[in-house]
């Protein structure tokens, strides 16, 4: 049997959300930068990401990862992100599977108890210092590159429900933020269908009328998720440790929930909390997700991103390889670019 594509493919999931991470098969891929690499795929090669997340060899709550070298002296390797609808320069859960796998897999060498990485995502080096012990990562904490936010109680009208007042942030992907408890939302996972209906229609809205581009770098994607945000809970860890605790659900393209509470979600979210005095720098915020897994956050500093005050967040999370895959192309199938049925694959916008 001849194939015309065969893929090493490492399956890990972080704090519940899926990240395939491509280790071997793609060969060389042109750009001098990771984000250069990211725009090659996107540009000419985006059947690679479709065979890897659409149907009958992905899934729809499915994401990717192709490992590269970087060019970069600083960097001990590079990596372009693939989503169901786009390609994030940026993702919390994917980077801590990336991480995870290539230390776990003996790819990059593992130090315990802590190994220091800088890793080339499209948005620029990510330092990330996992735990690790008895050959296996227990916590990958990553430093992101700044979050900000383009706009503070915005009011946008929203079809079928008059206005809602949102907040618009960029953490490495850019959400619209509403409240769940004024929209009718306790965040539990029963509500799973209606978060992502309304969450698709509040990300209808604020792209046609709120203005968003990122001052360094305008290819970076536009408004693509929701973040249904939960009440803010002062509490204190069971070793003491003060924290403030929030759930949320973060609907991403083309309308499903993170499994994860979303790392550049909880990144934009720090960005928001800090803009409104509900947030300093160093304290401990605690993200959970509809399914309560959970990432802790903080901010690391502050900085400015062009005319934006902007936080320099720090996610931790866990990650999980479950499983080590061979994907092949078989030239005679017919779904050489996979294929989508159905809701909730609807055109976007
Ligand atoms: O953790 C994150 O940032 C994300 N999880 C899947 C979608 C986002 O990239």
């Amino acid at each position: 049997m001849r194939f015309s594509r065969a893929l090493n493919v490492v399956d890990a999931h972080a704090e519940g959300e899926s990240g395939k991470v491509v280790v071997g098969g793609v060969g060389k891929v042109p750009g001098q930068s990771l984000f250069e690499k990211m725009r090659y795929f996107e540009e000419h090669h985006d059947q690679l990401r479709k065979l890897l997340l659409q149907e009958p060899r992905g899934a729809m709550w499915h994401n990717a990862n192709i490992v590269l070298p970087s060019n970069d002296p600083r960097a001990d390797m590079g990596y372009v992100i693939l989503e169901s609808t786009e390609y994030p320069v940026m993702s919390g859960s994917n980077t801590m599977c990336v991480a995870t796998v290539l230390l776990e897999t003996g790819m990059l060498p593992m130090t315990e108890p802590v190994t220091h990485l800088t890793l080339e995502s499209p948005a620029g080096l990510i330092r990330v210092e996992c735990e690790c012990a008895d050959g296996k990562v227990r916590q990958v904490k990553l430093v992101n590159q700044p979050a900000f936010v383009y706009h503070h109680f915005a009011d946008l009208d929203v079809d079928g429900l008059g206005r809602v007042t949102v907040d618009i942030a960029y953490g490495g992907m850019t959400f619209v933020f509403a409240d769940a408890e004024s929209l009718g939302f306790k965040l539990d996972v029963s509500e799973e269908a209606a978060l992502c209906e309304l969450g698709q229609r509040l990300k209808r809205a604020a792209v046609r009328q709120l203005d968003v581009s990122h001052p360094e770098n305008p290819l970076i994607p536009g408004i693509t998720n929701t973040v249904f945000t939960g009440p803010l809970h002062h509490e204190r860890d069971e070793d003491g440790t003060e924290l403030i605790r929030s759930r949320n659900a973060t609907v991403v393209s083309p309308g499903r929930i993170d499994r994860s509470p979303c790392g550049t979600g909880t990144s934009a979210r720090l960005a928001v909390l800090h803009a409104k005095g509900l947030l300093q720098p160093g304290q401990l915020f605690r993200h959970e997700s509809l399914i309560g897994s959970r990432f802790d956050a903080r901010i690391e500093s502050t900085t400015t991103v062009g005319p934006y005050d902007a936080v320099v967040p720090s996610i931790s999370g866990r990650a999980w390889i479950t499983s080590f895959n061979q994907l092949v192309l078989d030239p005679t199938d017919p779904f050489q670019h996979g294929f989508v049925v159905g809701r909730p694959w609807e055109p976007e916008l």
